[in-house]
């Protein structure tokens, strides 16, 4: 039987696929750490081989970067909710669960690939979710920009294994400053609260 993991992605298809087995493998990794010692040489070589193989597939990175500046791309492969970036746990916000108020939710459950303290999220980890979580909540008020300032209070520590709940809303804009506020939470506990000041650029970022 295979063991437990913190993400488990709902029967992505293609390339979707191909990043939850990568992510599937990092998560596989940590958990075996040197458990697996002995057969670590040979496995690296697979996956070597693996990653080999790709690398064959991409087009130059020129060609890519300017791909990922298309706002559809952008979501796919980013490192929070991207389905296709194996570095995202990813967290799920497709069904944000909008309150009416202009709040955006999003549920993840972290492993050990984002231990911090012991059996706890990195603070650096939590930082990421809420910094893209209120940027999901200002691109859905009309108003995205780039973080000018991220405020955080770590209240308590986020545990890993555990289903957390992602909120961002925003609060208010004074010309192109927009001021907004996220949590990430538990059975009705605030682990984190943050307060983002952004900036919308004075040209679009992406097409
Ligand atoms: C699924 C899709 C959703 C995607 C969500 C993605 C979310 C991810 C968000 C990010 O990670 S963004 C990446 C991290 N952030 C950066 O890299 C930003 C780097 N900084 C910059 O590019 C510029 O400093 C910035 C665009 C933030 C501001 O430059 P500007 O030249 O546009 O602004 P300007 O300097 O004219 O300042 C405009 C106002 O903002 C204020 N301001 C700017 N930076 C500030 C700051 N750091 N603290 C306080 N106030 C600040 C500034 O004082 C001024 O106030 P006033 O209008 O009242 O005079």
């Amino acid at each position: 039987m295979s063991q437990p993991t913190a993400t488990t992605p709902a029967q992505p298809a293609g390339t979707e696929a191909l990043a939850a087995a990568a992510r599937s493998v990092v998560d596989a990794v940590v958990r075996a750490g040197d458990h697996c010692a002995e057969r670590a040489a040979e496995l690296a070589a697979r996956l070597r081989a693996i990653a080999d193989e790709l690398d064959r597939c991409a087009p130059p990175l020129q060609d890519r970067l300017g791909e990922m500046r298309e706002f559809s791309r952008s979501v796919k492969y980013n490192p929070v909710t991207g389905p296709g970036n194996p570095f995202s746990p990813p967290l799920d916000c497709t069904d944000p669960d909008d309150a009416g108020d202009g709040t955006v939710r999003g549920a993840v459950a972290l492993g050990l690939p984002y231990q911090g303290p012991p059996g706890h999220v990195h603070g650096g980890i939590s930082a990421l979710l809420m910094d893209h979580m209120m940027g999901v909540a200002n691109g859905r008020a009309g108003v995205p920009g780039m973080t000018a300032r991220l405020t955080l209070d770590y209240h308590r520590p986020v545990p890993l294994y555990q289903e957390l709940t992602v909120t961002a809303r925003h609060r208010s804009s004074d010309g192109r400053k927009v001021l907004t506020t996220g949590t990430i939470g538990a059975g009705g506990e605030t682990y984190v609260s943050a307060e983002g000041l952004f900036i919308q650029p004075r040209t679009p970022l992406r097409e």
